[in-house]
Parts: structure tokens; sequence; C-alpha cells
């Protein structure tokens, strides 16, 4: 089975390499700049579940190669509509496309771009970052893919992607309801990244703040009407549920779009919390959701005015 991985950062390159150590055949479409530092010096993991560093295959846009059996889309979602342009020649009729971003709007860009037919629900769960030296860091337990056919169906080629995590350190597992499962995830993280985005600070001192317990469980309640309303579906109890986890974290943990923050990077202020606040039904009042959103569009804006200096 030949794997492409779109986007060699702390997902990508992290999940891909799992998969490289497994004697699986990965190749990375990277840009020029990645390319140049990936050629050089190979893909280098540290992570609790064991280093890695291997030379491995890169691809830039442009250069020859067959269609791929499987690609794992690993951008962020404000370079979405790039990759997808990047990625059309090596997606043929028999490719499988798995998306792990964040959100699920990018589903029915991927739908447009390729077809609804090579298109499956997926996600992941881990918490990973690459340093300045282009490493993957990758420092706590879980390190979990999860996909599946939207239409819920078992099928041969996510069974035989499934396979092909038997020998790796990460684990892959087919969800037989992904787009619930994807749903599930969006709440989570909205909430996760929304709080300490906004207060610029891990889990555990937001929680122990007056009001902060609080605000965690108001926000999870706003999110989770629009998701109930998007994805009927969901378990009655997903509200109940989200907060618990966010009441058990480990008090240091932070979600990625804090860390990006605190790099003075992108974040996908749009495609999560903006989605959201789009999608929402009529008429409802979402304070602490508005909110998120205007502090990252503040954060955005400001960003963009430094940058134009
Ligand atoms: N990090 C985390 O812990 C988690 C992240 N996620 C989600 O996963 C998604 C990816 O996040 P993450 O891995 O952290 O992001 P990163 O920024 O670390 O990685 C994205 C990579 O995509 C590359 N890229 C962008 N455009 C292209 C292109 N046209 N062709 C090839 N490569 C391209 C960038 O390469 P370049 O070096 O050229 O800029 C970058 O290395 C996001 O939606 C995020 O929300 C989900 C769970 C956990
Ligand atoms: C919370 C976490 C680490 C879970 O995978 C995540 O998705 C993120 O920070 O973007």
């Amino acid at each position: 089975m030949r794997i492409l991985v779109l986007g060699a950062g702390a997902v990508g390159g992290y999940f891909g390499g799992r998969l490289h150590e497994a004697g699986q055949d990965v190749t990375f479409l990277v840009r020029p700049g990645r390319k140049k530092q990936m050629d050089e010096q190979g893909l280098v993991i540290h992570s609790t579940h064991g280093d890695y560093q291997a030379k491995v295959k890169t691809i830039s846009a442009g250069e020859q190669a067959e269609p791929f059996d499987v690609v794992l889309l690993s951008v962020k979602a404000y370079h979405l509509e790039q990759s997808l342009i990047d990625l059309a020649p090596y997606v043929g009729k028999n490719t499988m496309v798995i998306p792990l971003l964040n959100g699920v709007t990018h589903l029915a860009k991927l739908d447009e771009a390729f077809g609804e037919e090579k298109v499956i629900g997926g996600l992941c769960f881990i918490e990973t970052t690459l340093n300045e030296k282009g490493e993957i860091e990758q420092y706590s337990e879980q390190h979990d893919i999860v996909f599946g056919e939207r239409d819920g169906q078992r099928s041969e080629r996510v069974e035989r992607f499934k396979r092909a995590f038997d020998q790796a350190k990460a684990t892959g597992s087919r969800s037989e309801k992904i787009k619930v499962s994807m749903w599930q995830k969006y709440l989570f993280i909205a909430v996760f990244s929304g709080i300490t985005s906004l207060m610029g600070e891990s889990i555990g001192p937001i929680r122990e703040a007056p009001g902060g317990r609080e605000t965690i469980r108001e926000l999870v309640r706003e999110v989770a009407l629009i998701a109930y309303n998007q994805e009927p579906e969901l378990n009655e109890g997903v509200a109940e549920i989200t907060f618990s986890i966010l009441d058990h974290l480990d008090a240091s943990m932070k979600a990625s779009m804090l860390r990006d923050i605190e790099k003075y990077g992108e974040v996908e202020a749009d495609h999560l919390h903006g989605s959201l606040l789009k999608m929402a039904p009529e008429g409802v009042s979402l304070p602490r959701l508005t909110m998120v959103y205007a502090f990252l569009k503040v954060y955005e804006g400001k960003r963009k005015q430094d940058q134009g200096r």
C-alpha cells in the first residue's frame, strides 16, 4: 500500500513516521523549505513512545509520481485550499483520502475537490509539535488515529489501512460512526482550544480560577447546542462527558492552538470557532463562543498588522 502524507508537520510527521518505522511505503508531499530540511536531516521524532530518525521519501508539488492508495491529510485549515491543488495529481480513481484536521467543514471542500467516494472521515488524538529544528516532539500517552467510511459501512480499504498499524507504535482504529466521532472531537477541541487560547494558560489554572469551571461548562453547553443541531446522533450526554474530560485533563495540558499563539503563528479561528458560529441555529445566545472568536480575530488582526510592518 502506497501512503502519501500531505504536510510533514507535527501530526503528519508523527503518524507518517510511525508508519514508516513499521515498514510501510510512505512518501511525504512537502513544500520546498521542509523538503530541504527533511532531505538533509531526515524525519526526526522525539517521543514518550520511543524516538525515531530515518531518511524518508519526499516529493514537492508538480513532481512526477503515480497516484497513491491512501492520502493522510495533515495540513492546517488555512493551508487547505492550496494543498488540495497540490495534491490533485496524486489522487487517482482508487485513492482514499483521510483528513486528520480538527473540525468538520473541510469534508465538503474535499468532496468538491476529489468526489465524495474518495473521502472518508478521520481525526486524531495526539499532543505534538514541531520544534525550531523541524523535529517532532510528542510527550503524552495518546497517539491515535481514528477513521471510517462516512456511511458507517465496513470496507476493505479501511480494513487494509487499519492493518498498516499492526506493527506501528501508534494506534489506528476504525469508527463505525466517524461523523459522530468527528463532532465529539470538534466539541472538545473548540472548547479546549478556545478557553486555553483566550486565557493564555493551560487547563489547570483556568479550572481553579474563580468562575473558571463555570465558564468551561457554559462554553461546552454553547458548543454542544450547535453540535447536536448538526449531528443528531451525538450521545445525549456528550456535553457532560466533554466537561468531565476537560475537568480531568492533566493540569499542564494546553491546545495546539495556544502553542501556535505562543509562537505568534497562524490559528484556525475561522475553521473551528467561526464555522461553529455560522452553523448555529438562529436566535440562540452564544456569548462565550462569540468572545473566543472575537479574541482570535483580534489576535489575527494584530499579527497581520505586525507582519505588514
Ligand atoms: N498538533 C497537534 O497536537 C494536533 C493537531 N491537530 C490538527 O491537525 C492539523 C494539522 O496540525 P499540525 O500538524 O499541528 O500543523 P503543523 O503546522 O505542525 O503542520 C502542518 C504542515 O503542513 C504543511 N503544509 C502546508 N501547506 C502545504 C502544502 N501545500 N504542501 C505540503 N505541505 C504543506 C506545513 O509545511 P511548511 O513547513 O511548508 O509550512 C506544515 O509542516 C490541524 O487541523 C490541527 O488542528 C489535531 C490533533 C492534535
Ligand atoms: C487536544 C489535542 C492535543 C488532542 O488531540 C488537539 O487536538 C489539539 O491540541 O489540537
